[in-house]
């Protein structure tokens, strides 16, 4: 039902007009039927008469106004329906893009141990196929309020025509419709099953894009994962559908044939009981007839609801343990700081290991490098993930100067920092940027000099022409951005890991001094140790402890 609201609120005007003109198309529906009947000779038509046929364009034409009513029905049933079948695609697609919109917007206003938690493959399963679904579904519901009103107007025609075929008929299609609600709550489990194995096979298809080196190298990996990892759950996605689809088939079968069950009910059982002339008879089995069709169609969308209430579940469930912290935000004018203080700080990650850094103190100060160092797993992106407000500490505080980060001044102060960590990401625009300032072009280029990447790359109308590069490379180009964006604090992490002896003393002796030298407050996560004595403080983390 939400699923129908949201359809609703996107655009209630088109969506109302649409409705009219299907509801209007189905009423006309219904005219089509007396029109034909009095067509017919053997009845005693209402609007039957016995005038020689008609001339028209040389062709001969019996009953010329009422077949001129009935082909200006069929006309008009035509243009009603395709305006709003038109128009409902209009409001579809639109609100395919909403949905989307809203997605984006929740996914990068959310915390990012919260989206670590969820994990990608389960947020890109939903901005694929769970949007798509959910508006199929959506978009199904005018079509099936329109195919209700064909059937609430046909069945009136029955109620004029014989009453108690009217009540006869109503109860055989309840009894139907009733019966057809089991297979399709059978049919929905297994839905629910095959939605939750295509988040599993996310996972495989990441592994089979992202690992494809590592899979080239290794033939029996290579098999195994694929026999495992990703044809193992293939073939249980495959079977659960299978079996959802059998129920599903089978139901929208039966639905289909309701109609006829209940002609043959009335034709072959009913009239042994209850007068009925034959006049009405052939006129309420042609109602039935056409009702097949819209009684159908309103069954078969069944399936296709199920299927976006699913998806609109799943969507619903990410959406939950998503924090909207955008939503808190009061974009401040803040005052300049000098320092970051973190105190008492603990981070603890909400999995089965728990992995506890802090209690931690310290403080990193502008036109200052501070080196963190220490081991592996001992907690120094953690915290420094903390400093760079990534991650909102689980106890204590952090302090810009006096201000103590809160929800509400947390991305505000966000604005002011900028991070290169291993997994960062590199997009080939640059934003924010003043891009007609001729000081800031001249800027880019000169970096792209010093960094050596000249001959490798261009910058053009704010992007760059490419970021295939090697992994050294890469990183500089990162860096090459991360220095444009002039930001107060700077975080590097192992920046210099996979750079040459040249860069890593360029990176050492010339960047972060540079910076230093600047005003900012540089933290560099090290183990380096032949620069240590660059550094204006040292931090060194043991356990997730500063030592
Ligand atoms: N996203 C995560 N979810 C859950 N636990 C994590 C996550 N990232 C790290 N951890 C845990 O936190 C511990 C510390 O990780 P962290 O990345 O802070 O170490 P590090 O000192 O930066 O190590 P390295 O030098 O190898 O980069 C790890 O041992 C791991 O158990």
């Amino acid at each position: 039902m939400k699923i129908m609201s949201e359809f609703g609120k996107n655009a209630p005007n088109k969506v109302f007009i649409s409705l009219m003109l299907g509801v209007s198309a189905g009423i006309l529906y219904v005219g089509l039927i007396p029109l034909v009947l009095s067509s017919l000779d053997e009845l005693p038509g209402i609007m039957y008469t016995d005038s020689a046929p008609a001339e028209l364009f040389g062709y001969q034409i019996s009953n010329l106004p009422i077949a001129f009513a009935f082909f200006s029905l069929c006309l008009l049933i035509l243009i009603f329906r395709t305006v709003s079948q038109i128009m409902l695609t209009a409001v579809s697609l639109n609100l395919t893009m909403k949905v989307r919109e809203n997605l984006y917007q929740r996914v990068s206003s959310s915390p990012i141990d919260v989206l670590e938690k969820i994990g990608s493959p389960r947020i890109i399963n939903t901005m694929t196929m769970d949007v798509r679904r959910i508006v199929d579904g959506a978009s199904m519901a005018p079509p099936m309020l329109v195919s209700l009103a064909t059937v609430a107007g046909m069945m009136f025609y029955i109620w004029i025509e014989n009453s108690k075929v009217f009540y006869f008929v109503c109860s055989a299609l309840l009894v139907g419709v009733i019966s057809y609600q089991i297979p399709i709550f059978i049919g929905r489990k297994y839905m629910l099953r095959a939605r939750e194995l295509m988040d599993e096979l996310q996972e495989g298809f990441r592994g089979v894009i992202l690992g494809a080196k590592e899979l080239k190298l290794n033939r029996k990996k290579k098999d195994n994962f694929i026999k495992d990892e990703l044809l193992a759950v293939e073939s249980k996605i495959e079977s659960t559908n299978i079996r959802a689809e059998t129920v599903l088939t089978s139901a929208m079968n039966y639905g289909d044939m309701i109609g006829f069950f209940a002609i043959g009910l009335l034709a072959f059982v009913y009239v042994n009981y209850e007068q009925v002339s034959n006049s009405e008879l052939i006129a309420i089995i042609m109602i039935l007839l056409y009702i097949s069709s819209p009684v159908g169609a309103i069954l078969s969308a069944i399936p296709v609801f199920i299927s976006a209430n699913v998806s609109y579940k799943r969507m619903e469930e990410i959406y939950a343990e998503m924090v909207d912290e955008d939503s808190f935000d009061e974009e401040l004018e803040l005052p300049c700081w000098q320092q970051i203080q973190l105190k008492n700080v603990t981070y603890t990650y909400n999995d089965e290991h728990a992995f506890k850094a802090g209690p931690v103190d310290l403080t990193i100060k502008k036109g200052q490098i501070t080196f963190i160092v220490g081991g592996n797993g001992s907690g120094k992106s953690t915290i420094s993930k903390v400093i760079t407000q990534h991650y909102y500490p689980t106890t204590g505080h952090v302090c810009f100067d006096d201000v103590q980060i809160n929800r509400s001044n947390i991305n505000s102060y966000r604005q002011t920092i900028c991070s290169i960590y291993s997994d960062y990401y590199l997009f080939k625009t640059l934003h924010g940027i003043d891009l007609q300032c001729p000081k800031v072009n001249a800027k880019i280029h000169q970096l792209i000099k010093d960094l050596a990447l000249d001959g490798k790359i261009k910058f053009e109308n704010g992007r760059f022409s490419t970021t295939k590069l090697s992994d050294g490379q890469r990183r500089r180009l990162a860096l090459l951005v991360a220095v444009m964006e002039d930001k107060d604090l700077y975080v590097f992490d192992e920046w210099a890991a996979d750079q040459d002896a040249v860069f890593r003393k360029v990176f050492y002796e010339q960047i972060l001094p540079e910076l230093k030298q600047k005003g900012k407050a540089v933290v560099a996560i090290s183990h380096d140790d032949r620069y240590f004595h660059l550094a204006d403080q040292i931090i060194k983390f043991e356990s997730g402890l500063r030592v």
